[in-house]
């Protein structure tokens, strides 16, 4: 079975020539056709890995979740490709999750919001906006890069406009200005806060997290701690297991996707049970990254 990598050099900060020697070595001692393509912009992954031939055959994503989340929608629906990740991204949340399944190959439900596949986690509100500003901080020459989340934290924090959303999920529906809501197929977010530990990959299920409305300085205690583990008994946070949700707001609001940016004023989430195959093994993953 032929192995393709497809490399976002622009990804977190790994020696990707070093990656590329690491893919060589390791496909030409195992025997594995391979072929290895860099991307030269966002976007071109998608299309990269659904350009492949449609014959049995595993695509890694070179990167981190956004580059991931590409080759997943350029793949999505082939009974015939298999997805691979090698973590080289900054954050690289999926990862987390995955490293801790079984090693080999296997179904594993995927998200879908409004068209778009999600392999990790979809969020809006504060924590969704922190990492979309990331973005914006990214444009900051002195900010360094390993302090870009938590710069765009305090500057998300300070701006954050709460908005009013809708969210129906079965008998339930919350309407209300919201502080958090995170639907999760992974774990993971936010470069490895771990916002939802009982989130298993192929139970057919979102973990669904929501924070309502609280004033600032309350938020405060809830995100610290969110940020050390310790949320899941927090009275302010409500947890929900669903498969299917919609969710409505009065202005355009914007979801951020294993990474990416989503914007609209009504969102249809549901899982799509076992839809791709993940390749898992560990020592070949591992031995790829190895120094
Ligand atoms: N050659 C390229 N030049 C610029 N941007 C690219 C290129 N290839 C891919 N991208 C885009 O770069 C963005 C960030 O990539 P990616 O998510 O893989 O890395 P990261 O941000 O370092 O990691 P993480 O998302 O895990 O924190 C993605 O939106 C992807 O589409």
């Amino acid at each position: 079975m032929k192995y393709y990598f497809i490399i976002n050099p622009k990804s977190g900060k790994i020696d990707k020539s070093r990656i590329e020697k690491n893919i060589r070595e390791a496909c030409i001692v195992r025997e594995i056709p391979y072929e290895i393509i860099y991307t030269s912009r966002k976007g071109e992954a998608k299309k990269m890995a659904s350009q492949i031939p449609d014959e049995e055959c595993v695509i890694f994503s070179v990167g981190g979740d956004g580059s991931l989340n590409e080759v997943l929608n350029g793949i999505v629906g082939s009974k015939n490709k298999i997805l691979g990740n090698i973590p080289t991204g900054s954050g690289n949340d999926f990862d987390k999750t995955l490293r801790n399944f079984e090693s080999g190959i296997h179904y594993i439900d995927l998200g879908k919001i409004n068209s778009h596949y999600f392999i990790n986690l979809a969020c809006v509100g504060l924590d969704a906006d922190v990492a979309n500003n990331v973005s914006v901080i990214r444009n900051k020459k002195w900010v360094p890069v390993s302090q870009r989340y938590n710069v765009s934290l305090v500057y998300t924090y300070f701006k954050y406009k709460f908005k009013k959303l809708t969210i129906s999920m079965g008998e339930t529906t919350v309407s209300n200005y919201c502080t958090i809501f995170a639907v999760c197929n992974g774990q993971y977010y936010g470069g490895g806060f771990r916002i939802a530990p009982h989130a298993i990959l192929d139970d057919g299920m979102f973990d669904i997290y929501v924070v309502e409305k609280m004033s600032k300085i309350k938020i405060l205690p809830v995100l610290l701690k969110l940020i050390r583990g310790k949320h899941e008994n927090d009275k302010a946070i409500k947890k929900y297991k669903d498969s299917k949700i919609t969710v409505d707001c009065e202005e355009p609001y914007t979801f951020n996707v294993d990474g990416e940016m989503l914007t609209s004023k009504h969102f249809e989430l549901e899982i799509d049970k076992r839809a791709v195959q993940v390749f898992n093994d560990r020592l070949f993953i591992n031995e790829i990254l190895e120094k």
